[in-house]
């Protein structure tokens, strides 16, 4: 290769990498696989050291990858927070001893072995024992000040254990969402009509740096800590240091090891190849560490990271099948997702016949044809994917897939709303397993509670033309249930019991129960509060509609829609006519005082003392106003923790008052 080639290679790679690095960091977001990433970072760093002149000073070779937003205060840290080198064989695994070998002179060593949690990394600050400040990595160097979040974080302990500790330390750890809660998460989203997370680490990442702790703390995050610094912390090794941790009560995972040699490390390796798949979240990889603590000095830094640890990462096993065909399956709310019919193949434990293509985009993406041959991973994840295709098997005459435009149940034509990658049958009160998924969703426990029903009983109950939609269940008989397999007498008492018991749910369980795309149980809470009843809400325009907390355009516009439907209007009516709740029990607030009369205020960010809807609550009882936007109009804008800058400036150029929670409990005195 020739200088001028090389510097163009550089160029390009730089470009890619900057690209997936801001998708990955900024974005939550992943077009590529970290193992294709890390080849291409492998590859720049390759050409940079046949080409040491044309090394750009902020290649990514040589800095950490992610960046600061605007959303939060910016912290610069006290150490800064580096990646970790990183390799996929046992040969560079050597070479890592080797180098560790000749850094210390000959000295002994050994190693400490962790596995390598994916999640995002946070870096915990303590004083006098209690958590004063939790900062992302960021670009190493400073990062955002993420500690309303965190605190949320129910493994992180706010103050520690025990009586000896040094005055200020810093602890660093891995925050994650466990599979359980992830998949947990990713099913409520289907069930109303969202979009699913691609992965749990993206999802972990996009939740730490959310502006609404309360949705923070719904999401259940988890943490494991993996690190100590400090000036007095007094330890010889990083195995005493982890010791402490524990003992303090941070949350460790069990599973490190200290290791002899770098035999044993491998060894390590090898043991948790396939155990760690069976851990309750997800981790990539094994991080490596120098143990003891003069030693890491000594070997000390390159700019990117610690020349005393690096990680192996477990490339996902792959392996190449046929792809026989392509089905779709049609969800609760009419999504469609496309599926992978495999030939049977054996893959990480398990034989695969399946495998989820996702959407549209990532078919096209993909290039498939039917007949092809391509590629399976099971990495973290646990359903397994289909990542290109085997292309030195392409035969000819294979032409790509077209994707449906009908829907493999009703046959109504598809729609794909602008800035959707997903396909949906829009026939949502005609299509079979629209209207099975729109009766299991209101007889879930959030919503009506229903459980002497289950998914069998209403499959058959739709087949045989007894349920079509949610109000039908009202109508039914006791003859009417007898006709199904297995139905006796007792069962079916049973069943119409619960039935009639679910007419007692609160309006805002019934709100959820309908089905309304987007609106999960907390909106719908939301919702009832604000409105109170179900004329306001459907009577409301799109405007009056935003103006309730937590609705976006997305939800108001699919309420406003809603209730245009001559069938959902129908649907309403036969509810309360069932006696379903359509109002909320909760009583008006009641008037305290006229101390806020005449005066508007803002309320944005998160709050010590308060829940947002709380303090809303508190200004309308006391005869304020709340406003859904800053204007010139506006009296207050009561600004919380972790409030959006944008706010703020506007506020400040209008010239509005801006007020913390404490001057607003002073206002309140009068
Ligand atoms: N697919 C993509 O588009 C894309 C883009 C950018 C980055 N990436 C991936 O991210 C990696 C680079 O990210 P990085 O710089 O954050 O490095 P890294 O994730 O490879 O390693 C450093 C991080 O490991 C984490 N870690 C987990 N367990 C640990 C333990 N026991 N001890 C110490 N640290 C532990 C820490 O958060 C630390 O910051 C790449 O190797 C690539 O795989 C992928
Ligand atoms: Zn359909």
């Amino acid at each position: 290769m020739t200088e001028a080639q090389a510097a163009k290679e550089i160029l390009v790679l730089t470009e890619q990498i900057n690209y997936h690095n801001d998708l990955y960091y900024q974005k939550h977001k992943t077009e590529i696989s970290d193992y294709e990433f890390d080849l291409l970072l492998k590859k720049l760093q390759a050409l940079e050291e046949q080409f040491p002149a044309l090394k750009l000073n902020d290649s990514p070779t040589q800095r950490v990858g992610g960046a600061i937003t605007k959303n939060f205060q910016t912290i610069v840290h006290q150490y800064p927070m580096l990646s970790l080198s990183n390799t996929y064989s046992v040969q560079e695994l050597e070479d890592f001893d080797s180098r560790v070998a000749k850094g210390l002179d000959g000295e002994a060593y050994e190693y400490f072995c962790e596995l390598k949690f994916d999640g995002v990394s946070i870096s915990l600050i303590y004083e006098d024992g209690v958590l004063i400040r939790a900062v992302t990595r960021g670009d190493g160097v400073q990062g955002d000040d993420v500690t309303t979040n965190v605190r949320t974080i129910r493994s992180i302990p706010l103050r520690i254990k025990g009586s000896t500790f040094p005055n200020r330390f810093e602890v660093r750890g891995e925050i994650f969402l466990s599979k359980e809660i992830f998949l947990q998460l990713n099913k409520e989203r289907e069930d109303i009509g969202e979009e699913k997370y691609a992965n749990a680490r993206n999802t972990a990442s996009g939740t730490v740096k959310m502006q609404d702790s309360a949705e923070v703390a719904r999401r259940k995050l988890d943490c494991f800590v993996y690190y100590l610094l400090g000036e007095e912390i007094n330890s010889k090794t990083h195995e005493e240091s982890i010791h402490k941790l524990e003992s303090w009560g941070f949350q460790v995972s069990p599973t490190y090891s200290r290791c002899a040699n770098i035999k044993a490390v491998i060894e390590y390796i090898e043991n948790w190849e396939k155990k760690r798949l069976a851990l309750p979240l997800e981790t990539d990889g094994v991080v490596i560490k120098v143990n003891h603590l003069e030693q890491q000095q000594q070997l000390g830094f390159t700019a990117k990271s610690p020349r005393w640890a690096t990680s192996f990462k477990y490339k996902a096993e792959s392996v190449s099948t046929k792809l026989n065909a392509i089905t779709y399956q049609v969800g609760r709310t009419g999504a469609i997702t496309p599926v992978a019919e495999l030939e049977p193949v054996f893959l990480a434990g398990t034989t695969v016949k399946r495998a989820s293509l996702h959407n549209a985009n990532e078919i096209e993406r993909l290039g498939l044809c039917i007949g092809d041959y391509v590629f399976v991973e099971k990495g973290g994840e646990i359903i397994p994917k289909v990542t290109s295709v085997d292309l030195s098997k392409r035969t000819s005459g294979l032409s790509p897939v077209q994707y449906i435009t009908h829907c493999p149940e009703c046959g109504t034509l598809l729609v794909r709303e602008e800035g959707e990658a997903q396909h949906y049958c829009p026939n949502t009160l005609g299509c079979a397993p629209q209207i099975r998924g729109r009766v299991e969703h209101f007889i879930q426990r959030k919503a009506m509670d229903i459980d002497s029903l289950g998914e069998q009983t209403i499959k058959q109950l739709n087949e045989l033309g007894l349920v079509n939609s949610p109000a039908d269940l009202y109508d039914l008989k006791k003859e009417d249930l007898l006709k199904l397999d297995k139905v006796k007498e007792k069962s079916a008492q049973n069943m119409l019991g619960g039935i009639n018991a679910s007419k007692a749910a609160a309006f805002e369980s019934v709100l959820f129960g309908i089905g309304i795309r987007h609106v999960g149980k907390t909106v719908a809470e939301k919702i009832v509060r604000h409105f109170k009843n179900i004329d306001n809400i459907a009577n409301a325009s799109v405007e009056e509609l935003l103006k309730a907390p937590e609705v976006g355009e997305k939800i108001a516009q699919s309420i406003f829609n809603f209730f245009r439907d001559e069938r959902s209007k129908l649907e309403i009516q036969r509810l309360r006519q069932a006696g379903l709740a359509m109002e909320s029990s909760a009583k008006e607030p009641k008037k305290e005082s006229d101390i806020l009369n005449g005066k508007s205020f803002v309320i944005s960010g998160v709050f010590q003392n308060y829940e947002r809807d709380q303090l809303q609550d508190i200004i309308l009882k006391n005869g304020g106003r709340i406003l859904s936007s800053v204007s010139g109009k506006l009296d207050y804008l009561v600004a919380g923790d972790n409030m959006g800058p944008s706010k703020r400036e506007k506020a400040e150029k209008l010239g509005v008052k801006i007020i913390s929670e404490k001057e607003f409990e002073e206002l309140l005195k009068g």
